[in-house]
C-alpha cells in the first residue's frame, strides 16, 4: 500500500484537549452563574468546533434547545467569554499524544505529506499548534472556519488533495470521531481511527473505519 500523504485531525488524535476546553467552559459557565460540566461530557462534546460544543453545553446547563439559545441573550454572552477564556487555557492542560512528534517526523523522513483538517476554529487552534510545536511538522492546516464548509464536508480533505497532488488512493485520514470517518468516506480516502480519542462517548469501532489503532505508533505499521 502506497501513502503519499496522511490528512490527521486534531482534538483527540494529535493532542488530548478535553482538561483544556473543560477548564476554559467551566470558566465561562462560573461567571455566568451556570453549574460546571464533567470531563466526560465535554470529551462527548467536542468533534463540531468549539461554537457547537458551547452551544451544547449551553444546552445541558440550561435546559434550553441549541436552536434557541444561538437566538438569545445568553449565547451573545457566553461566546466572547469563552473565547477569551479558552485563548488563556489553550495550550495549558493538553498534551500531544504518546508518539504524536515522533510520528510526524518519521512520516516526513520517509517523504510522506502531512497534513491537519479539524473543526476546531483557526483562532484557536493555530494558537494549540504553536504552543505544542506541531506547525513545522505540517505541510497544510484546514481549520473549521477556513473553508465555508467543515467535516463531515470534504472540502478540507479535498484542498489537501489538490494542493499536494496526491490521488485519493494514495491517502489515508487518521482521525479519533464518527465525523472523520465520515468525513474520509465523502471524500474518497481510507478512514483509520484512534481509540484513545473522542467519539461522542461512543467506542470507535461502532464508526466503522477502515482500522481502529491503539497507539499513534500504528499509523507506521
Ligand atoms: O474543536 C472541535 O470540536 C474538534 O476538533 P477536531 O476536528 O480536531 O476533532
Ligand atoms: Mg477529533
Amino acid at each position: 500500500m502506497n501513502i503519499a500523504l496522511v490528512l490527521f485531525d486534531l482534538d483527540g488524535t494529535l493532542v488530548e484537549t478535553a482538561p483544556e476546553i473543560r477548564d476554559a467552559l467551566n470558566d465561562t459557565l462560573r461567571e455566568m452563574g451556570l453549574p460546571p460540566a464533567p470531563l466526560a461530557k465535554v470529551e462527548a462534546w467536542i468533534g463540531h468546533g468549539t461554537g457547537t460544543l458551547l452551544l451544547r453545553a449551553l444546552s445541558d446547563a440550561t435546559g434550553l434547545e441549541p436552536e434557541v439559545l444561538r437566538a438569545s441573550a445568553l449565547w451573545h454572552t457566553a461566546e466572547p467569554l469563552f473565547a477569551l477564556r479558552y485563548a488563556r487555557h489553550c495550550g495549558t492542560g493538553s498534551r500531544l499524544y504518546p508518539g504524536a512528534r515522533e510520528l510526524l517526523r518519521a512520516l516526513a523522513a520517509r517523504g510522506v505529506r502531512r497534513a491537519l483538517v479539524t473543526n476546531k476554529e483557526q483562532r484557536f487552534a493555530l494558537p494549540l499548534l504553536r504552543q505544542h510545536d506541531l506547525q513545522p511538522l505540517l505541510d497544510r492546516v484546514v481549520c473549521g472556519d477556513t473553508l465555508p464548509r467543515r467535516k463531515p464536508d470534504p472540502a478540507g480533505v479535498f484542498d489537501c488533495l489538490r494542493w499536494s497532488g496526491v490521488a485519493a488512493n494514495e491517502a489515508v485520514f487518521v482521525g479519533d470521531s464518527a465525523i472523520d470517518v465520515e468525513t474520509a468516506r465523502n471524500a474518497g480516502v481510507r478512514a483509520w481511527a484512534l481509540a484513545h480519542g473522542y467519539n461522542g462517548g461512543r467506542p470507535i469501532a461502532s464508526a466503522r473505519p477502515d482500522r481502529v489503532l491503539l497507539r499513534l505508533e500504528d499509523v507506521l505499521g
